[in-house]
Order: C-alpha cells, then structure tokens, then sequence
C-alpha cells in the first residue's frame, strides 16, 4: 500500500514535510510558527499556486490537535500529495490552489501524538505539566479564548478536557493564534480536522447563538455531506456544533470565527464507532476521499465569496 495509505510515527512525519517541501519547492514552503511545550517545532506548509496573483486568499487546516485521533494527519499529509500530485490535472485541484493559498499544519500537537506512539494510545490533549497537580495535559481545543472555561470545559487538570490556565496558555495554541491574527486578513476559510463520528460542524459550541451566517454555514455543509453521500455513500451529519455534537467552549473554530474567518469548521472523520480513534489504515483511503470532497465543496463557495 502506498505511504498516505499508512499511518506514520511523528519522526517520519517531520522527514516528510522536510522532504516534500524539497520535492515541490516551487509551489510548498516550510513556515515555523512556534514549538510544542517539549520545544517540538510546529511546521506549517505553505501551498500555493504556480500563478501569482494579488492579494490572494488563503485557507487553514489543521490536523493533530488531539493526539488519538490518527486519520487527521493522515489526511492532511494525504490532502498535500493529492494536491500537489493533481494540480494541473484536475480542474477542481487547479483551480483551488491558483485562487488561494493553503496553509497545512499537519500536527499541531506533536508532544501529545508522540505519547500515543509510545505510551498511551489514548491520549488525547498535549503534554504540559501544570504546577498544582501532577496530571498532564490540557485539551487544546478548549484553551482558545472563546467563552473559555465555560460550561463543557474542565478546570481540573486531570480532566480530558481541562481548559489550562488561561486562554492560549498553552505553546501550540498560542502559535496557531498569533498566525491567525497576522494573517486574519488573507485567511477567508478555516478547517480543524478531528476524528471520529462523521461530522461536519461549524460554530458555536461554546453557546446556542447560531452566527450571522449561520444558514450559509448549513448550506455549505449540507451540501457537502449530500455530495458525499452520493459518491460515497456515507453519511455525515452536519450542523453547528452546539447541537450537532456538544455544548463546549475554548475552541479553535469558534476563535477563529469570532477572530473575522467566518467560513470556519471543524470535521469529524471517520468512523461512527466501530473502531473510533483506531481507524484501521485500510480506512485512511476513502475517510480521506470524503474528506478532500467536503473540503473542495466548501472552499468552491466559501472562499469564492468575497
Ligand atoms: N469548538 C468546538 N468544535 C468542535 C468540537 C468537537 C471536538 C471533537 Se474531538 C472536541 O471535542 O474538541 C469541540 C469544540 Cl470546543
Ligand atoms: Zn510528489
Ligand atoms: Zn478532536
Ligand atoms: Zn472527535
């Protein structure tokens, strides 16, 4: 099977984005925008076009928040290649990456990734240690500075979903913010790929307002699901997040939404449970397929409109 069909330690993943960078530096460049507690470096590619244009848009994802939750850099190393591979073969591909630019950041928590290749598969939040407990780790889509540490967050460092000790306390959080807000201009559409239950949520979670454009929000996502639905005869629930999944603050497509990015949502892979965060790789093929169908559908009408 071939490498994007594989799961890969975080070693390997670190050679790969140095290596396609090399492969493809006519149209990938390499952006550190800070470093993990454990001063692991947080890697952005930057995807881009071989045509110039002015002030072009650009769209974020995210992969490896959370650390168990395998199938998201898988995608985002499988969503680079397909792009790089198909671009000035198929149209949509083409199109996508002359009209903006990409930002992939394909593990934004190295430290707590690392600990599920040799420790704890499980594990899901960072790994920073706090001073007045020795539990580890704070779940860094609650430590953005939306509604933080509200009602659906914990303040309990031993919880999975503690919030931290202030909003973007943590390193990798804080990263991912102060790249936004330096590039909240140019940035019109923002992904954060989790996993599992086949989800495509935008906001709120962290309160029961629906958005301003909270009925264009459905309809990208509506839309998206039905094309996966058709071509693969799956189904994804779509919705914002408050309802379709949960009430919980802190979160990184809420921050990005309040921060003027407001086509902003977050995926929830593949599957519905079966195996949940222990996807088997010969799923990494067609979570991802339906994955890169959601995100072309979105980024057709999202970042198109002005
Ligand atoms: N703003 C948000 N958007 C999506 C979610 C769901 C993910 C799924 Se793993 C989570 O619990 O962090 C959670 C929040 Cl706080
Ligand atoms: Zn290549
Ligand atoms: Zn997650
Ligand atoms: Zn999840």
């Amino acid at each position: 099977t071939s490498y994007y069909e594989r799961y890969h330690s975080l070693g390997d993943i670190y050679y790969w984005i140095n290596k396609t960078a090399q492969e493809h530096s006519d149209m990938v460049k390499v952006i550190l925008i800070g470093s993990s507690y454990e001063k692991r470096p947080l890697y952005v590619l930057k995807l881009s076009g071989r045509q110039e244009r002015a002030e072009k848009r650009a769209m974020w994802i995210d992969c490896g928040i959370h650390a168990r939750e395998w199938i998201s850099p898988a995608f985002c190393l499988w969503f680079v290649q397909y792009s790089l591979n198909f671009y000035n073969q198929n149209n949509d591909i083409t199109e996508m990456l002359n009209s903006m630019d990409i930002y992939v950041l394909p593990v934004m928590n190295p430290d707590g990734y690392k600990y599920t290749w040799t420790t704890n598969r499980m594990w899901r939040k960072n790994r920073s240690s706090s001073k007045e407990s020795n539990c580890v780790g704070t779940d860094l889509n609650r430590n953005f500075d939306a509604n933080w540490c509200t009602k659906g967050a914990s303040n309990r460092p031993c919880d999975e979903i503690y919030c931290g000790q202030f909003p973007e306390s943590e390193p990798e959080a804080e990263a991912v913010a102060n790249f936004l807000r330096s590039h909240k201009n140019s940035v019109k559409l923002y992904l954060s790929i989790h996993s599992y239950g086949q989800m495509l949520l935008f906001p709120y979670s962290c309160s029961n307002e629906e958005v301003p454009n909270h009925a264009e929000l459905f309809e990208l996502a509506q839309e998206a699901a039905m094309k996966i639905r058709r071509h693969y005869r799956n189904n994804y629930k779509y919705g914002a997040s408050a309802k379709t999944i949960y009430l919980a603050p802190g979160g990184s497509d809420d921050w990005a939404y309040n921060l003027g990015i407001h086509y902003s949502f977050t995926f929830e892979l593949e599957d519905r449970g079966r195996y949940g965060f222990l996807l088997p790789p010969s799923f990494i093929s067609k979570a991802c397929n339906e994955a890169l169908l959601a995100v072309k559908s979105i980024a057709r009408r999202g970042a198109s409109n002005r």
